[in-house]
């Protein structure tokens, strides 16, 4: 593993600690295992903005070479593993583009060039063939990941030990 985004001093456990009792069902949260870290940071996290997209990453290029602000794109492949939504070049846009992250239920590829790409990566997995792109997929809309609602605007939070969403940014007491 590479080392977490310095200027970033939260961890998901620290997150749970002070959100456990929270019953409202607005914390989410997904385990560590589901996704692996591929990016040069292993932790980041931002405001939401998202995509959905099928084999097709027309939208996550349009995003990614786009102004991040320090957002987290959220992209749901559709758990799809035969296509690589990103890969080297899209990485380092974002990385180039002020985004804080990127994290894909789907596949990525290059990972040598994403190791080297300043920004937090996660997804599934990773796979050699990139996607057509004809432009297909929605841009800013609710995702349902692992049957969780990330909507645009929400506050991810991302590490190895897991995936946290809130409704908004969280300071917890350390
Ligand atoms: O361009 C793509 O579709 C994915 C890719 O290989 C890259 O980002 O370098």
């Amino acid at each position: 593993m590479t080392s977490p985004t310095p200027s970033i001093g939260f961890s998901t456990c620290d997150l749970c600690d002070s959100l456990k009792a929270d019953t409202s069902g607005a914390i989410r949260w997904l385990p560590g295992s589901l996704y692996r870290s591929y990016g040069g940071f292993d932790r980041f996290a931002g405001p939401i903005a998202t995509v959905r997209c099928l084999e097709d990453n027309s939208l996550v290029k349009a995003a990614v070479e786009s102004f991040g602000a320090g957002r987290v794109l959220v992209v749901d492949g559709g758990g799809s593993l035969r296509r690589a939504l990103l890969g080297g070049n899209l990485g380092a846009s974002a990385a180039k583009n002020g985004w804080a992250g990127v994290l894909i239920h789907g596949a990525v590829r290059d990972l040598q060039e994403l190791k080297a790409a300043s920004v937090g990566i996660f997804a599934l997995g990773h796979v050699p063939m990139p996607t057509d792109r004809r432009g297909q997929g929605v841009e800013d809309v609710p995702v349902q990941i692992e049957g969780h609602w990330l909507r645009p605007g929400e506050w991810i939070y991302a590490d190895e030990d897991g995936v946290v969403v809130t409704p908004g940014p969280v300071h917890p007491a350390h």
